[in-house]
C-alpha cells in the first residue's frame, strides 16, 4: 500500500526510465523492507521481494556478488567487503563471462599477472574477445567487481580465480585508471538492468583482494592450494539452484494466473450451437494447453525446494571439508536449470498464445514475462552445456551401477527389478507410483542407451570424444529424463509426506498426475522405444490426461487464485482479480505516450501533403494522381 512501491505503467517508459525507476524503487524497498543488520529479509517482506523481484535492480549484487564474497572469501575478506555490500555501499557484479567465452571457462582470457614486487595483480584484458560482457548492474550501477580471471605467476598459468576489483570512483562514479566500462544496448529483457561491458587495461589491485579462501599467493608469489578446486564453480552451483524458484517458478506462476484468469472471462465462440458462447477455459485445447503449465508450477516448485535442501545440507558439510556430494549436485542443478527452464519459458509462451490477441499486447503482462524467462535458458550456464554436464554425470553413474548400488537421485540406474507397466485402465495409470516406475525406467534406459551407443562407437574405433559429440543428442535426452524422473520422484513423495487437508492433497495428486501424464504423452516415443508403454497404454495415457483435465477444469481458477499475486504485481490487464479486462485494457491503452495528443504532430506532417491532396480530390478540386 506504500505508493512509492506502486509499480508505474512500464510499458510506456522508455528502457533508460525503466533503469533509473528500478533503482529508485530497489534502494526505496532496501530502506523500508529489509532489516539493516543485513541480508535476512524474512516473513511478508521476503514474499514481497520474491514475488515484485523482475522490478528490483542489483539482482547479481543481491544474489550473486554478496554469495561469493561469502564463499571464496576469508573470514577477513568477508568481514572487510560483507557489511558494505550487504548494507549497498559498495555495489558488485560477478564478472566472468567474456564477449568471446561464456561456456567455456577454460578459454577466458582476463589476465591476473602477479607482480611480486609490489605484491600486487596486474589485471589486464589482452584483446576484445577477452572484454567481460553481459554482468548484470555492471554497465552503470557497479563500483566493484568480483571478476573471475586466470592467475598468472612467473609466466605459470593457475586457472581461473575470483579477485575483487573496484571499477569507479565511489565519491564521482567516474571510471577508475585503465577501465573501460559501459552499458552493452538493448536486449531481448531485463530493460531495467545495465549488462555491461568491462575492458581493463594494467588495473593493480592489492595481493589481499584475491579471494583466498579456496587458494592463495604468498608476498614471495608461492601459490597455495587450500581445497577442492571445483567449489571454485560454487556459485554457478548455487544461483542455478536459486534461481529455479526466482526466476521459472514465480514467473510462470504469474503467466498462468493471467492466462487462467483471462481465459474464465474471454468468451469466444459455441460448444453447443444452440446454447450461448462460452468461456474459451471450456474448450479441452485451452484445457490441455493451459493446466499442464499450472501443474509445472507446482511441480517445478516442490522439485527445488528439495534441491535447495540438498544444497543447504552439501553446504554444511562442505564447512567441514567434506565435498563428496559436489559431483551429483552439480549434475542436479545443472541439469535441473536446464530441463525447468527450457519447460519454463516453453509454458509461459503457450499460454500467452492461448490468450490470442490480447497475450500480445504489452498490457497482458505476458510478453514481459516470456522475453524475461528466455534468458533462463542461457544465462547460469547455457542450457545444452548444462545437459551435457548432467550426462556426464550419469553416463559414469550407469558405469558405476554395475559393479555398485547406487544412492541419490542416481539409485534407479541400479535398480534392475521388473519394471513392466501392468497398467489396464485410465485409472491405473493416474496412480502416483505407476508415473514415478514409469519415468525412473524411461531415464534408466534413456541413459543406458545413450551409454550403450557411445561404447559401440568406442568398440569400432571411434575416439571417445567424437562418440561424446555424435552421440550428444541422445545424451542431452538422457539427462532430460533423468529430471523428469526426479521432478515426479520429488513430487510424489513431497504431496504424500504433506500435512493438509483431503480436499487439497485430491488437487496437489491429480496436478502432480497431470504433469506426469502430459510429459509421458508429449514423450511417448521414449516410452514406447524402451518398452516402458505399450501402444495400447499409450492410448491410455492420453485418455488420463484428457480426464484430468476435466476434473481440474472446475477449481482452476482457484487454484491460480492461491498463488496470491497482488494486481499490482501482476501488472496485467487481462489477469486483474477483478475480470474487468476490457475497460483495464482501454484505460491502459489511452495512457500511452501515442495517445497524449488527439493528433500525432510528427506523422501528421508527413501525411499533410497527401491528406490535403485526398481532400481536394473528393472536394472536386483535384486530380486522381498515381502516388
Ligand atoms: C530490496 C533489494 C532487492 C534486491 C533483489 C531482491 C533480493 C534477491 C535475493 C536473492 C535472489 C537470488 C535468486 C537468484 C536469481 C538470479 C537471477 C538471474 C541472474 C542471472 C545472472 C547470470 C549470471 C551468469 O550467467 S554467471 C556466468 C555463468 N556461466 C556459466 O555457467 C559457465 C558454464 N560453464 C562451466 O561451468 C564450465 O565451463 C563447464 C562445466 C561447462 C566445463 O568446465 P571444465 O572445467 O571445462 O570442466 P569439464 O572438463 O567439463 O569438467 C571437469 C570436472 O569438473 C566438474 N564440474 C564442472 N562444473 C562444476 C561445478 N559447477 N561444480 C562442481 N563440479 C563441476 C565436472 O563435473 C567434471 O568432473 P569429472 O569428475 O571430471 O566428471
Ligand atoms: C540476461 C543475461 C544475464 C547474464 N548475466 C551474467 C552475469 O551477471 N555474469 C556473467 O559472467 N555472465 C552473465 N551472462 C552471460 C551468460 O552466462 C552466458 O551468455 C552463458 O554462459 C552462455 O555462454 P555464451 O553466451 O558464450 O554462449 P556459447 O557458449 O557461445 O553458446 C552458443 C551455442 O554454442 C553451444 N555450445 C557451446 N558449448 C558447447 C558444448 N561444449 N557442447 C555443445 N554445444 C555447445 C551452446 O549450446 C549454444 O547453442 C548473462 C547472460 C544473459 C543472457
Amino acid at each position: 500500500n506504500d505508493t512509492s512501491m506502486q509499480h508505474r505503467n512500464l510499458n510506456h517508459m522508455t528502457r533508460e526510465e525503466r533503469f533509473s525507476e528500478a533503482m529508485r524503487r530497489t534502494l526505496y524497498a532496501l530502506k523500508v523492507l529489509l532489516p539493516r543488520e543485513g541480508w535476512t529479509p524474512v516473513g511478508p517482506e521476503m514474499k514481497y521481494l520474491a514475488r515484485a523481484i523482475k522490478e528490483f535492480t542489483f539482482i547479481i549484487h543481491a544474489g550473486v556478488f554478496i554469495p561469493c564474497i561469502m564463499s571464496y572469501g576469508t573470514n577477513e575478506q568477508i568481514a572487510k567487503w560483507f557489511p558494505l555490500a550487504a548494507d549497498f555501499r559498495i555495489i558488485g557484479t560477478y564478472a566472468q563471462t567474456e564477449l568471446g567465452h561464456g561456456s567455456f571457462l577454460r578459454g577466458l582470457e582476463t589476465i591476473a599477472t602477479y607482480d611480486r614486487a609490489n605484491q600486487e595483480f596486474i589485471i589486464n584484458c589482452p584483446k576484445i574477445t577477452a572484454m567481460k560482457w553481459w554482468p548484470g548492474d555492471m554497465g552503470k550501477s557497479a563500483n566493484h567487481v568480483l571478476l573471475m580471471a586466470e592467475l598468472v605467476i612467473d609466466g605459470k598459468k593457475y586457472g581461473m580465480h575470483g579477485f575483487m576489483v573496484q571499477i569507479r570512483d565511489l565519491t564521482t562514479h567516474e571510471p577508475l585508471p585503465g577501465v573501460t566500462v559501459g552499458d552493452i544496448g538493448a536486449k531481448l529483457s531485463f530493460e531495467s538492468v545495465d549488462n555491461g561491458f568491462l575492458y581493463l587495461q594494467n588495473v593493480r589491485i592489492p595481493r589481499e583482494n584475491l579471494l583466498s579462501k579456496l587458494s592463495e599467493v604468498h608476498p614471495d608469489g608461492t601459490y597455495i592450494k587450500k581445497g577442492n578446486q571445483r567449489l571454485m564453480y560454487g556459485s554457478m552451483v548455487r544461483v542455478r539452484v536459486n534461481l529455479i524458484a526466482h526466476e521459472i517458478v514465480m514467473p510462470l506462476a504469474k503467466a498462468c494466473t493471467i492466462a487462467v484468469r483471462y481465459s474464465a472471462v474471454r468468451r469466444q465462440g459455441l460448444i453447443n450451437p444452440s446454447k450461448e458462447e462460452v468461456p474459451v477455459l471450456d474448450y479441452v485445447a485451452q484445457q490441455h494447453k493451459l493446466l499442464p503449465q499450472v501443474a509445472t508450477v507446482f511441480m517445478a516448485h516442490f522439485a527445488a525446494k528439495q534441491l535447495v535442501k540438498m544444497h543447504h545440507d552439501y553446504s554444511l558439510e562442505v564447512e567441514k571439508g567434506n565435498t563428496s556430494q559436489l559431483p551429483e549436485l552439480h549434475a542436479l542443478s545443472a541439469g535441473m536449470k536446464a530441463c525447468l527452464s527450457e519447460q519454463g519459458a516453453a509454458g509461459a509462451e503457450i499460454v500467452r498464445r492461448a490468450c490470442g490477441g490480447h497475450g500480445y499486447s504489452c498490457g497482458s503482462g505476458l510478453p514481459f514475462i516470456v522475453n524475461r524467462m528466455l534468458a533462463t535458458c542461457t544465462y547460469e550456464g547455457e542450457n545444452t552445456v548444462m545437459q551435457l554436464q548432467c550426462a556426464r554425470y550419469l553416463i559414469k553413474c550407469a558405469d558405476q551401477a554395475k559393479k555398485d548400488k547406487l544412492t541419490g537421485s542416481v539409485w534407479y540406474l541400479s535398480d534392475f527389478s521388473n519394471m513392466s507397466c501392468t497398467a489396464q485402465t485410465f485409472g491405473d495409470l493416474q496412480e502416483p507410483s505407476v508415473l514415478v516406475k514409469l519415468h525412473e525406467r524411461r531415464a534408466k534406459c534413456a541413459v543406458q542407451h545413450a551409454g550403450k551407443k557411445m561404447q559401440n562407437m568406442v568398440k569400432n574405433g571411434t575416439p571417445a570424444h567424437d562418440a561424446w559429440n555424435m552421440m550428444a543428442t541422445l545424451l542431452i535426452n538422457a539427462a532430460r529424463a533423468h529430471i523428469m524422473q526426479y521432478v515426479v520422484g520429488t513430487s510424489v513423495t513431497y504431496i504424500s509426506e504433506l500435512s493438509c487437508s483431503a480436499s487439497l492433497k485430491k488437487i496437489l495428486t491429480q496436478l502432480c498426475a497431470l504433469y506426469a501424464l502430459h510429459n509421458i504423452n508429449s514423450n511417448c516415443g521414449d516410452f514406447v522405444k524402451f518398452g516402458c508403454l505399450t501402444s495400447a497404454q499409450c492410448d491410455l495415457a492420453q485418455e488420463a490426461e484428457f480426464n484430468l483435465l476435466k476434473q481440474l477444469r472446475p477449481d482452476a481458477v482457484g487454484i491460480v487464485d492461491s498463488f496470491d499475486f497482488t494486481d499490482d504485481i501482476l501488472q496485467s490487464c487481462l489477469g486483474a482479480y477483478d475480470g474487468n479486462v476490457y475497460e483495464r485494457l482501454f484505460e491502459w491503452a489511452k495512457q500511452a505516450p501515442m495517445n497524449k495528443t488527439e493528433v500525432h504532430q510528427d506523422s501528421y506532417q508527413y501525411l499533410q501533403p497527401y491528406l490535403h491532396e485526398g481532400r481536394d480530390v473528393l472536394e472536386g478540386r483535384g486530380r486522381n494522381s498515381k502516388l
